[in-house]
């Protein structure tokens, strides 16, 4: 089944151009669901659950019978404490302080499937930040960056460069782990053209 039709449900710029790597054509859709962490939930299930509700809300849309969809989710876990998208530049502010120069989790959660099968996984990559200094939190806060990504950084960011060092998929703090998209799209028949190069 080389030619199935495959919808990728993400508003985010950065899964798109994630997946894109891989050489398959889809579509995209943005899911809408609320994002709010449950009492006591962990970020780890917090970002497996949010992955299975975008997967819900759009495959239980008519229009999407025939397509696989994919769905994701990513959670900034410092000490079992989520950090989503900031709600506000101070909020981005005093995430970007909570980090410094710390060790935290990223999870990133992937729901892929169609209306006979649905895998879901999460992948955790560790990741150690450099002692950036509040000026330079501030100067980047000022570019509005932080504010469309959890934890309020961007670990792709050349002029930031928050990352002092990181253990685990780099693709999966983006926001999409390649590697485990790669393995769960060949469980439906979808072969990657060329796309083990992107693959890290
Ligand atoms: C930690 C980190 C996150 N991010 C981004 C990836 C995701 O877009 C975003 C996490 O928010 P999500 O809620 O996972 O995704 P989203 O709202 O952007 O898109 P959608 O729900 O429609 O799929 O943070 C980076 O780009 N770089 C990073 O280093």
């Amino acid at each position: 089944m080389l030619h199935r039709k495959i919808v990728l449900a993400s508003s985010s710029p950065r899964r798109k151009e994630l997946l894109s790597g891989l050489g398959i054509q889809f579509e995209i859709f943005s899911p809408d669901i609320p994002e709010d962490v449950a009492p006591g939930e962990s970020p780890w299930n917090l970002a497996r659950r949010l992955a299975y509700e975008k997967w819900g809300n759009v495959v239980s849309k008519s229009g999407f019978e025939d397509y696989l969809v994919i769905t994701a989710d990513t959670v900034v876990d410092l000490d079992g404490r989520s950090l989503g998208k900031p709600n506000s530049r101070e909020e981005a502010f005093e995430m970007l302080k909570s980090l410094r120069a710390r060790e935290h989790l990223v999870h990133t959660a992937v729901c892929v499937g169609d209306g006979t099968l649905l895998l879901c996984s999460v992948v955790t990559t560790r990741v150690k930040m450099r002692n950036y200094s509040d000026g330079e939190i501030a100067s980047y806060v000022e570019t509005g960056s932080p504010m469309d990504k959890a934890g309020g950084y961007a670990v792709q960011d050349e002029f930031f460069s928050p990352v002092e060092r990181m253990e685990g998929s780099y693709t999966n703090v983006v926001g999409l782990p390649l590697e485990a998209v790669v393995r769960m799209l060949e469980r439906f028949d979808i072969k990657m053209l060329g796309g083990a190069a992107v693959v890290r």
